[in-house]
């Protein structure tokens, strides 16, 4: 079976989600000669433009190749791109239509995609909330919202305590952080996951005084608490301090992730589906980190293709911590995007035993919101952070 089209769409609406890119999403439709579909996602943030284009220019590799391929389909790319490692335009889209591809696999031999994996190793997948905190600014905002997703059965749950810091925390942020993270703690009590997301915006320094305010409240991890390309201050953060480190969402090959896991430098591997080079490395990654127990909490924020293709691999890895999960915060348009949907119901998501990636596009849907691509708007409060909660810091 040929790959005999390949259309990247953009798609956006006016309703509002979790933070600025929650507003758009990039779907990927694969169309083979004998009429077959498939759907993969590509990265929405502030380079739905570029990435729209870079999509067009992978397709031109795929084209006319065997759908079923996608480890050689993969490595042409890799062998054509000199920049791939180095481009998360071109990573992004080859995990696109490698995802879109694995989809009509499952499709071909009717299968869900965690059938051609190796089968499951649970039925439900556990899941932790973000996205949940939306306008919350004060403690009492922090513990009051947690309580209600804790209620709702998430026993897991990941924020963003840190304001408007960028780079250097000072006495004020450190303890307005506090202050925040001891509301959630004792709001959820000592049981539940509470996950601190650094948004790799600080120095090693920064970030260690960070760690030791926060270490008595038993964070399940540090996401991301130095800058990306700061390893050399990753390791000083690693020999200082006795935190669970997780990282990953911005890694685009398996040689990257490789280098964190063998280092020690990760407890907690996030690889994203949608930009580690789709199926295809994600399940090397998986293996690659079941070497050395590191545990996979696949990075999951932004549409429902990504949010039932990394169910399904979550599905299948033993090492999993659990899946990063937007669900219950995507604007509806996105949860009616899929039939056959995946809610989550007590803290996990029940794994869809529908062939490919286990849900279906809503077509009518897509042609409803379909527009072309446009740069997406650049305020104070950047693409990274949770809507509203930087307003007690802005002028
Ligand atoms: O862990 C996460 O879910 C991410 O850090 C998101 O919070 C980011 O905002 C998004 O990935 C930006 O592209
Ligand atoms: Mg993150």
């Amino acid at each position: 079976m040929k790959i005999s089209e390949i259309e990247p769409i953009v798609l956006s609406s006016k309703e509002k989600g979790a933070a600025t890119w929650a507003s758009s999403m990039i779907l990927v439709k694969v169309v083979t000669n004998n009429g077959l579909v498939g759907y993969g996602e590509a990265v929405p943030t502030l380079r739905v433009i570029s990435v729209f284009n870079a999509i067009k220019q992978v397709s031109k590799a795929y084209v006319g190749k065997e759908v079923e391929d996608v480890e050689k389909n993969y490595h042409e790319w890799y062998k054509q791109d000199f920049y791939l490692s180095r481009s998360f335009e071109s990573a992004t889209s080859v995990s696109a239509i490698d995802i879109a591809s694995w989809d009509i696999l499952g499709k071909e031999f009717g299968a869900p995609l965690y059938k051609l994996l190796g089968g499951k190793v649970r039925d439900r997948v556990p899941v932790y909330a973000n996205g949940w905190y939306s306008d919350c600014v004060t403690p009492l905002d922090f513990a009051e919202r947690s309580k209600e997703v804790h209620a709702r059965g998430y026993n897991a749950m990941k924020f963003d305590p840190f304001g408007n810091y960028f780079n250097w925390i000072d006495e004020k942020g450190l303890r307005e952080s506090e202050e925040r993270v001891k509301a959630v703690r004792e709001a959820l009590g000592e049981d539940a996951g509470v996950l601190i997301e650094h948004h790799g915006r600080f120095n090693s320094k920064s970030s260690q005084l960070i760690a030791k305010r926060l270490e008595k409240y038993n964070p399940l991890f540090m996401e991301e608490p130095v800058h990306h390309e700061d390893v050399d201050g990753l390791r000083e953060y690693r020999s200082r301090t006795k935190v669970r480190v997780a990282l990953g969402e911005r890694l685009v090959s398996l040689k990257e992730a490789y280098f964190y896991v063998s280092e020690g430098l990760v407890d907690v591997l996030q690889p994203d589906i949608t930009n580690i080079g789709g199926v295809t490395v994600a399940k090397k990654v998986v293996d690659v980190a079941e070497a050395r127990d590191v545990e996979i909490a696949f990075h999951n924020a932004f549409g429902p293709v990504q949010n039932a293709v990394s169910v399904q691999l979550s599905s299948t890895v033993n090492n999993l911590l659990s899946l990063e999960n937007f669900y219950d915060w995507f604007p509806q348009w996105k949860r009616d995007l899929v039939y056959n949907a995946t809610p989550v119901e007590g803290g996990h998501v029940k794994v869809p035993e529908k062939p490919g990636i286990g849900v279906e596009v809503n077509e009518k849907l897509v042609d409803e919101l379909k527009t072309s691509p446009e740069a997406l708007e650049v305020k104070e409060e950047p693409v990274w952070v949770v809507g509203g909660t930087w307003k007690g810091y802005l002028k």
